[in-house]
């Protein structure tokens, strides 16, 4: 019999330390090139599972606190692949059910990935606490379905990404400090793409140029001039970071912006004079999520 189990998870973000596009697929998708880093930081999921077949959702942000949460949409994905995968004949009898609750961090809709993070969080999480013994190639094709970079987070290594995320290369970067800094706006990741001022020829590179260019820092974030010219509250907050460090850039489709240190206070120390919504901290190559993973399969 299944042994239930009461484990709280953390849901980590990242940061797209460059990003841009080298051309589009059949379907409209643009094929992009990335360096995903994870970073220390982000929400916590508290997974108790039951006896029954329910998944049972709860968050502190209202907004959140429904359905089309990702957290339930990846519990009820996770359902159905192991209905699918099951012998029809010996239906899987074995309770999947489950109690959630969120603790929201991250700001959402920023560019940090939080609501793939959530879901790539339970995808593990479950399969974990389940005990479904899917293999994180699985769960990331399972987490593709629901957004383009829960595969990352899946993974759970800080990559070198292509495709739409899906081509997962993990890289080692020096775990360093990013204050990441968040303006009073929402950027719709939709409307950034289908722009036409937006560079979809970007020249590829491969994961060797990455150090012979002096990526990632030297890259940059091709959506990061359109989002700044249609929303002058990101523009305003890249000029109060620019003062800081040369290297103050946009992640993802924005809205968050953030910059990089080696120096733990001096980053603090310019947080503290940060007005707008932000946080501090550290760079990591392997996701707190994996580690907490590992703990409870390593042999005492
Ligand atoms: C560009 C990145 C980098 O991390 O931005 P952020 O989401 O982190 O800000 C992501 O890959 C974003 O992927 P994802 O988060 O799945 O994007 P969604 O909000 O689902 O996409 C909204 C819309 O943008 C377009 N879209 C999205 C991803 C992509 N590679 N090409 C696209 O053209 C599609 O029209 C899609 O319907
Ligand atoms: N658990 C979740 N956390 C955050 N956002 C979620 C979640 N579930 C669904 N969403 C929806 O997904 C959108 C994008 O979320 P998020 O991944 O945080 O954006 P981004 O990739 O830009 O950081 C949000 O605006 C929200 O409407």
């Amino acid at each position: 019999m299944l042994k239930h189990s009461k484990i709280l998870w953390p849901s980590p973000c990242k940061l797209n330390l460059f990003l841009h596009f080298i051309g589009q697929r059949d379907d409209g998708y643009h094929r992009l090139q990335s360096l995903f880093q994870l970073i220390d930081f982000g929400d916590d999921i508290l997974i108790e599972t039951n006896d029954s077949q329910e998944i049972e959702f709860h968050c502190d942000v209202a907004e959140l606190s429904n359905t089309d949460n990702l957290i339930v949409k990846a519990a009820e994905a996770l359902k159905a692949y192991v209905a699918q995968a099951t012998n029809q004949a010996t239906p899987n009898k074995a309770p999947m059910g489950a109690s959630i609750r969120l603790t929201k961090r991250l700001p959402f809709g920023g560019g940090v990935g939080g609501g793939s993070s959530n879901c790539a969080t339970t995808l593990v999480a479950l399969n974990h606490q389940w005990q479904l013994g899917l293999s994180l190639d699985q769960l990331a094709q399972i987490g593709l379905k629901l957004g383009a970079d829960v595969p990352i987070f899946v993974r759970g290594q800080t990559a070198f990404v292509e495709g739409i995320g899906e081509i997962i290369t993990p890289t080692e970067m020096p775990e360093i400090w990013y204050l990441v800094v968040q303006p009073e706006c929402h950027v719709s990741t939709a409307k950034i793409f289908s722009n036409p001022l937006l560079t979809r020829n970007s020249k590829a590179i491969t994961i060797r140029d990455l150090n012979a260019l002096g990526l990632p820092f030297k890259g940059r974030n091709t959506m990061q001039d359109i989002v700044c010219r249609d929303y002058p509250a990101v523009a305003e907050v890249l000029k109060w970071l620019v003062q800081f460090s040369s290297n103050a850039r946009m992640t993802g489709s924005g809205s968050c912006l953030f910059i990089p240190f080696d120096n733990e206070q001096e980053v603090r120390k310019i947080a503290t004079r940060c007005s707008w919504p932000h946080f501090v901290a550290k760079g990591v190559n392997q996701s707190p999520l994996h580690r907490k993973l590992e703990g409870f399969i390593k042999p005492d």
